[in-house]
């Protein structure tokens, strides 16, 4: 396997605390100089207590990356894989400077977080440029090849289909072909998702593009069709701040109102069951159907599935392709087809930070 012009993988992620002392920090990493109202804060904030202060992000990202390490080895690729995270320990610019100690000339990036916005995409952008630049100047700095956006991988849908069917299968029998299923994900600003890829909307778009490949191969393999609809968890901001609706729990008070009767809930913006999955789904929105009297299932994330896995293989032996100057298949579900390998200056662009990226077209690891 062929993974020239890379001598590393770089597996970049959100992180979360470990312990009741570090929420409070990491909370303050989090939302530095972004404007989130102090109870939202103290609201999350108990959501980590509760749970011993630790959050779910990081032994799943310690599972992901052991079976992405057996994976590449089974294959035959012989790279190194580090982490480094945005918001904790392993911190990205501490993993950057590691790779420079080692060595590394150029590594593919691969992050957790499958679709395009500012949040979701050039914010880790902009991690990768300072991690570069604090370390010693992007310049001496590794090469960093952000792969592109995977929500519409077949290796990412083809998990959340059989978790979709299997939390329908677990309903009552009377209930499932009746079963609605509701596409939850991160709600952002709306201008947030106006500016989301290179001509905006892309976030929204890529979620109803996804979710309606999703629904169809439902439909195509129990015969029955679900209706389905996208909505929203986890809104923060102050409250006079748009941000993308229905919230799921509304929802469910107006599928209520509807004589809808059961649901399942399909976190597609989600890699793993991160904190908002576990809280805002497993415990907050479980407990609303719950009142409603709707019967309702939350479906797995892809997670470690070994297809999800492969897909972060298969991503990286395309982008090593492109690199050398081929023409690989790039693989996708769904209408929108593969995006860009490098993005165009100015996508996701966010009016209030304006900070320098890398991985771009106009990253300056690419114009020497
Ligand atoms: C689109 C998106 C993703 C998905 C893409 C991706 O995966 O990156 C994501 C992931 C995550 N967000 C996480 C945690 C938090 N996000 C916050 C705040 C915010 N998120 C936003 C958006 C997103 N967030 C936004 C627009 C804000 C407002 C502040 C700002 O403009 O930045 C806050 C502050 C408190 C609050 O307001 O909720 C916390 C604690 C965790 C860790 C969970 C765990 O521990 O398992 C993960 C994976
Ligand atoms: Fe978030």
């Amino acid at each position: 396997m062929d993974v020239t012009p890379y001598d590393a993988l770089l597996f970049v992620s959100f992180g979360g605390p470990e312990k009741t002392e570090d929420v409070v920090p990491f909370l303050e990493n989090v939302t530095r100089g972004r404007g989130i109202p102090r109870e939202r804060l103290v609201e999350v904030g108990q959501h980590y207590f509760d749970r011993g202060g630790k959050s779910p992000i990081n032994d799943q990202n310690r599972a992901f990356l052991a079976a992405l390490r057996s994976d590449l080895a089974e294959h035959g690729i012989d790279l190194p894989v580090y982490w480094g995270n945005r918001n904790w320990d392993p911190y990205l610019s501490d993993t950057v400077a590691q790779m420079r100690a080692d060595g590394i000339r150029r590594a593919a990036v691969f992050a957790t977080s499958a679709y395009s916005s500012y949040s979701s995409c050039r914010q880790y952008r902009e991690n990768l440029f300072e991690a570069c630049d604090t370390t010693g100047g992007v310049e001496s700095a590794p090469v960093l090849d952000k792969l592109r956006r995977y929500y519409n991988h077949p290796g990412f849908v083809a998990p959340v289909v059989d978790g979709v069917i299997a939390s329908i299968e677990d309903l009552p029998e009377a209930e499932r072909d009746g079963a609605r299923i509701l596409f939850v994900t991160h709600s952002i600003p709306t201008s947030m998702n106006d500016n989301a890829g290179p001509d905006g909307n892309a976030y929204v778009a890529q979620h109803l593009d996804v979710a309606a490949v999703i629904a169809e191969q439902v439909a195509e393999r129990r015969g029955v069709t679900h209706e389905w609809d996208l909505v929203y968890c986890s809104r923060s901001g102050a409250p006079h701040i748009p941000w993308l609706e229905p919230d799921v729990n509304d929802h469910l008070e107006e599928l209520a109102g509807k004589d809808v009767r059961a649901v399942v809930m399909c976190p597609v913006g989600f890699v793993s069951d991160h904190m908002e999955v576990v809280y805002d789904l497993d415990t907050e929105a479980l407990a609303t159907a719950e009142k409603l009297g709707i019967h309702a299932r939350r479906s797995p994330t892809a997670g470690e599935d070994p297809r999800f896995v492969a897909a972060v293989r298969d991503l990286l032996l395309e982008r090593a392709a492109v690199e050398r100057g081929e023409a690989p298949e790039r693989p996708t579900v769904g209408d929108l087809g593969p995006g860009p390998d490098r993005c165009p200056a100015g996508c996701c662009f966010n009016q209030r930070s304006q900070l320098p990226t890398l991985s771009g077209e106009d990253s300056p690891q690419y114009s020497g």
